[in-house]
């Protein structure tokens, strides 16, 4: 699904109302009753809930106006606050503000608000409805909007974002003064790329995309490159497994991982990739540690290479494992393999020789970061696993928190420069290709956060490339897949008590979970 800034809605939102002949108060309709929706499959029956709805006077606050009245319907017991006086609104927000005033029977709409008055109305309420500012936010927040944003964020009841957090930023998602801390935001036509940026990420709360009837074909048509993983998208790439088939079917990856203290990312990338249906799985690593190695993995085979005297590759291995890759259907290389120097020129040497599709991780990267032209020498189809912290070595900058500010120039230079792929992991991992295509994945929780998490991801894109799909489908498919088995795995352990083990181990119902939207 495209991910859109601000200017692009607007566009789609204009071509809906003069071209499709959609009138705006439609929308606004179909907003608000996406809204009480999603309210109410989050939260149950509304019916007596006490509800406060804070309003601006745009557009997003006619949102909240129908909001408002939908709610009184339903018998929840609505306030409505609206900072601005009723002539002030934009004209459909008027017209909503008179049905709502209408149809609940003159219940308390207070203009002007006053920050006492709001204040109190917040104090005894269940949930918050934040309907001051969506797309047009044009200037930091100051002075009202401000003072209204701080109490709701300040109230401790749950709030429900209406399009965007009020004072989040549509397009880069950084808080204007001051931002609404939502805990849900149910978002409409095309999810707004702030949510998934910067701070947009704490303040957006679980993000719904909501329908609300801008022709299909529009949206198709927006010029964007940048798109959101959906599980719909993502069941559809994912292998078939034919009654026919046999384990040859679903590929052979091949693993170069492990050195001592580190035979655990071999072990899990290995289950991973098998665990995401991987028909065989062997992992290459030095003779010193295979017998540990083997000791972890019942169902992957090793295949144990001559070493170097700390029992970490070597040089004297390079023809076994140019011979050992070539043998594979696909190839990772870097869990657990360590920084030893003889490593690191192996690696290098390896990515002149590899022509199997290969995923690059952990310390592969770091053999890379300090000559990364050995990225363009190589033949094969590359994907890029680095974190923050891995990114900022390879691109030379000077901290993980130097890149999360600009994950997507960061992302984008790098891949149109060393033309390989690259899964910049971290909250909402974004994925970028080559040719110009960004994705942000919407899976995943701060319990990911864990040792290990790392080689899972890269045994599954692994994985799904020895299944036949084209390294971009592998990438965004095994991240979103990762994502959501952690997520399942925060449900079942909580996000604290959560290991990389747990997230293996809910690849299986992830992947289910997918199965049933095919
Ligand atoms: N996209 C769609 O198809 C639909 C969107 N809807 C909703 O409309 C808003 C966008 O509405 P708009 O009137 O353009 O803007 P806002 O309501 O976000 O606010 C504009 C209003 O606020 C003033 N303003 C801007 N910045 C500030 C500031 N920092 N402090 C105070 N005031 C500010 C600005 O001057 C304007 O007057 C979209 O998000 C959806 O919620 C439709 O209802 C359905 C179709
Ligand atoms: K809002």
């Amino acid at each position: 699904m495209k991910l859109v800034t601000a200017a692009q809605m607007q566009e789609l939102d204009r071509r809906t109302i003069r071209e499709a002949g959609i009138p705006s108060l439609t929308l606004m309709e179909h907003a608000g009753t996406a809204v009480v929706e999603a309210m109410a499959s989050r939260y149950g029956d509304l019916a007596r809930t006490r509800v406060a709805i804070v309003c601006g006077k745009g557009h997003n606050g006619g949102d909240g106006l129908v909001v408002a009245r939908l709610l009184s319907k339903r018998r929840a017991q609505v306030q409505v606050f609206l900072l601005h006086h009723v002539s002030d609104l934009a004209a459909d927000s008027r017209t909503m503000y008179r049905r709502f005033v209408r149809s609940a029977g003159g219940k308390p709409v207070v203009a002007g608000a006053a920050p006492e008055q709001l204040a109190k109305g917040l104090a005894a309420s269940d949930l918050v409805v934040d309907a001051l500012l969506g797309t047009g936010l044009s200037a930091p927040v100051t002075g009202a909007y401000a003072a209204a944003i701080d109490l709701m964020n300040r109230a401790g009841h749950p709030i429900i974002a209406v399009d965007l957090p009020s004072g989040l930023q549509t397009d880069t998602g950084e808080v204007l003064g001051q931002a609404v801390r939502a805990d849900l935001t149910v978002t409409f036509g095309l999810p707004k790329l702030g949510l998934y940026l910067n701070e947009g990420i704490d303040h957006a709360g679980e993000v719904t995309v909501a329908d609300i009837g801008i022709p299909i074909d529009y949206a198709e048509a927006v010029d964007s490159p940048l798109s959101l993983l959906t599980p719909e998208e993502i069941a559809r790439l994912l292998p078939a497994r034919k009654p026919s088939a046999h384990k040859g079917t679903f590929g052979h990856v091949g693993i170069i991982a492990g050195s001592p203290g580190k035979t655990g990312a071999a072990a899990m990338a290995a289950r991973a990739a098998l665990r995401t249906g991987a028909g065989l799985v062997t992992v290459a690593t030095p003779r010193g540690v295979n017998d540990v190695l083997e000791g972890k993995l019942l169902e992957a085979m090793t295949y144990p290479v001559p070493d170097t005297a700390d029992h970490t590759f070597g040089l004297k291995a390079l023809d076994l494992l140019s011979a050992f890759a070539a043998a594979r259907t696909s190839v990772a290389i870097g869990p657990g393999i360590s920084t030893q120097p003889e490593t690191v020129e192996l690696v290098h040497r390896l990515l002149a020789q590899i022509e199997r599709p290969c995923v690059l991780d952990a310390d592969a990267l770091n053999a890379v970061a300090d000559r990364p032209e050995s990225l363009a020498r190589c033949r094969a189809s590359l994907i890029l696993t680095p974190h923050s912290g891995e990114m900022a070595r390879l691109v030379k900058a000077d901290s993980g928190q130097a890149v999360n500010r600009d994950r997507l120039a960061v992302a984008s230079s790098f891949v149109a420069v060393h033309r390989t792929i690259v899964v910049l992991k971290g909250a909402r991992t974004l994925l970028a290709h080559p040719d110009g295509r960004l994705a942000i994945c919407p899976t995943g929780n701060p319990g990911l956060a864990t040792g290990g998490t790392g080689d899972v991801l890269t045994g599954m894109i692994a994985s799904l490339l020895a299944q036949g799909l084209p390294p971009w489908d592998a990438a965004c498919s095994a991240t979103y897949l990762h994502g959501l088995a952690g997520d399942l795995a925060a449900q079942a352990h909580g996000q604290a008590g959560m290991i990389a083990g747990d997230v293996i181990d809910q690849i299986p119902y992830a992947i289910g979970q997918l199965s049933h939207r095919q």
